[in-house]
């Protein structure tokens, strides 16, 4: 049993692992060391359980099936516990630390009989940081262990780097249903009762009840971006719900941009993008979460600290993410909820045309006549990054790369024009703290509702929203020169025509617009400016070979006045909520924006 020979003197951690393990009282512990022997002897058992079914047309890959009520993050059962309730704010449900720690003690007593408890070290970053973050997430699911193989590095690297003593984040994770003996267990074990608490005083997450990806995999929406932003606000750095790209030029300048956009809001697909202009390249950093830090150059630096894409399925295709396909295609790839072919590949809408029989994301057969979709709308393709054929090399440098622009982004069918610049830093902020998108699958709950979600950060801000502004607007004060901050702007892919279709074509012609946010970049590009900020003309947007039509260009860059005097008064009903805590200076830049508006 892993406890009498543990592969660690580290005592913190073994008296964590032990205390946890008489209280959960799991059969057996096994740490793991993240080898490929270990990757293969999971997939093999949860293969023969029926947990995984292979998909033989991509080597080494594999696909879960959810309980169809596990298959999204749980945002109402998703908790900050600060001592002071003020500290978590109007945003993030808030439990007391004492009572959410006696409430799921109860619920984790015994909750892993029956079970194995797996002890996963892992590291968020470069293991070569000067201060590696480390965490060790335990538990009882072995889809999460491989999957944590994927998302993050671990295992006995990270277990000899940590030696006798280095701090991590304790990540506890149950599936919280417990087996009796004999009972058979369930192909995906999981409780209806859901807690996704944190801790974040003590730099803690316990998790409860769910197995899906981002209420699971503790290193990341929890740890690098929950707790992470606890530990940015206090130390002085960022914890962004961001992708990370490297754009070059045809000149040959390079350029970093990072981009927060909401969950299934087009990270993972702006990351990799193939550019439709030609000369310019792309190359992936990361997809999902970004952390900014000061360099010593003056500038911010964007590092991603994950290993692995957890990407959204639906709509990935050759045509719109070909570098996302042949990142899968290599396979070493754990799809959830998606279908499966009569040739033993996968398939998901929006993946060309359908086939004439599939197994659904439920087991079922279906045919293009069923009634529901394929695959889940959240179901997801989990896959490593070094397999993504246009990752940088510079994407496990401990310092990250220097950025030069922040994209905001939301998901808005009016109102949000295609590319806005912000004036300067706390212009950028305002755009980031009033950001707005409808509500998507990644999140359970109802899909298309508007909602602010600030920095794309709604659901992981770790502590109080308005300190996070304000927070924001610190960082931008702690530049050396303004000159040195990126510059800041807010897109809009998703804007509609009264007939409902898509106004802009997006994906890999998305570059155009970040050809444009580098001619802003050298002070050369074309903008109108607007009482929002900085807009392209049409003519200075390069649409050379767009099949589009002028006047949906126009409608898609459009700043309607009727639009902006909706949109005020739920800006204001939004500041509102946080009362004194938010920045004035973000009322300041409400007012001129009226102003600007003629608006009273
Ligand atoms: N119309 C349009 N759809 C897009 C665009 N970019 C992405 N999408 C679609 O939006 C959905 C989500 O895109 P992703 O890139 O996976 O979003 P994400 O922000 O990475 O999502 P999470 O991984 O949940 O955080 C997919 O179905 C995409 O096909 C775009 O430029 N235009
Ligand atoms: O965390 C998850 O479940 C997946 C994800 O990337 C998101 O929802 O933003
Ligand atoms: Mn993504």
């Amino acid at each position: 049993m892993g406890l009498t020979d543990p592969p660690t003197r580290h005592h913190r951690l073994l008296a964590w692992v032990g205390e946890v393990a008489e209280l959960t009282d799991p059969d057996q512990i096994v740490w793991c060391d993240g080898s490929p022997g270990e990757w293969e002897r999971l997939t093999a058992e949860l293969v023969a359980f029926g947990t995984l079914v292979p998909v033989p047309a991509k080597p080494d890959s594999f696909l879960a099936r959810t309980d169809p009520n596990d298959v999204a993050r749980v945002e109402e059962r998703t908790f900050i516990c600060s001592a002071d309730p003020e500290d978590a704010g109007p945003t993030n449900n808030w439990t007391a630390p004492d009572y959410m720690r006696e409430t799921m003690t109860g619920l984790y007593r015994g909750s892993m009989r029956g079970r194995t408890m797996y002890v996963v070290p892992f590291c968020m970053g470069s293991l070569d940081a000067e201060k590696p973050m480390f965490g060790v997430e335990i538990t009882d699911s072995a889809y999460v262990a491989v999957s944590m193989h994927i998302m993050t590095r671990m295992g006995t690297s990270v277990l000899d780097a940590m030696g006798k003593n280095a701090d991590f984040v304790k990540c506890l994770h149950s599936v919280g249903a417990p087996l009796a003996p004999g009972e058979t267990d369930a192909l995906w074990p999981c409780n209806e009762t859901k807690y996704i608490s944190h801790f974040p005083d003590d730099r803690e997450i316990w998790s409860f009840g769910s197995g899906y990806g981002g209420n699971s995999l503790l290193g990341k929406k929890c740890y690098a971006l929950r707790i992470g932003s606890t530990m940015g606000r206090d130390e002085g750095w960022l914890a962004e719900h961001m992708l990370i790209l490297r754009l070059t030029s045809p000149e040959g300048k390079v350029y970093h941009v990072t981009g927060a956009f909401p969950s299934a809001c087009g990270k993972t697909n702006l990351a990799m993008l193939e550019p439709t202009i030609p000369g310019w390249k792309v190359e992936t950093l990361g997809d999902d979460i970004a952390w900014l830090r000061y360099g010593e150059d003056g500038r911010l630096w964007a590092s991603n600290p994950e290993y692995g894409f957890f990407g959204v399925a639906p709509g990935t295709d050759y045509r719109t993410n070909p570098n996302a396909m042949r990142t899968i295609e290599k396979g070493h790839t754990l799809f959830t909820n998606v279908a499966l072919t009569d040739d033993g590949d996968i398939w998901w809408e929006g993946m060309g045309e359908s086939p004439e029989h599939l197994i659904d994301w439920k087991g079922r057969d279906w045919t293009p006549n069923s009634e529901e979709p394929s695959s889940h709308p959240n179901s997801r393709f989990c896959t490593p990054i070094k397999q993504c054929p246009v990752l940088a090399e510079q994407y496990d440098d401990p310092r990250g790369v220097p950025i030069d622009a922040i994209l905001f982004g939301g998901r808005r069918a009016t109102t949000i024009p295609l590319v806005t610049q912000a004036r300067d830093w706390v212009h950028g902020v305002y755009m980031g703290a009033t950001l707005s998108s409808e509500t998507t699958a990644a999140a359970t709950g109802k899909v298309g509702v508007v909602r602010r979600d600030p920095m794309a950060m709604l659901p992981f801000i770790g502590y109080n929203a308005a300190d996070y502004f304000g927070h924001w607007i610190e960082m931008g004060k702690a530049a050396t020169s303004e000159d040195l901050l990126p510059e800041v702007f807010y897109v809009n892919w998703f804007r509609r025509s009264e007939d409902g279709r898509f106004l802009w074509p997006g994906f890999g012609e998305n570059s155009r617009v970040l050809k444009w946010v580098v001619e802003r970049l050298e002070g050369r590009g074309e903008a109108v400016e607007t009482p929002i900020g900085y807009c392209p003309t049409p003519e200075s947007l390069d649409v050379e070979g767009l099949d589009m039509g002028e006047s949906d260009l126009k409608a898609a860059l459009q700043v309607d006045p009727e639009e902006w005097a909706e949109e005020i008064p739920l800006v204001e009903s939004w500041f509102a909520r946080f009362g004194d805590r938010l920045p004035t200076v973000l009322w300041s830049e409400l007012d001129a924006l009226k102003q600007r508006l003629d608006l009273p």
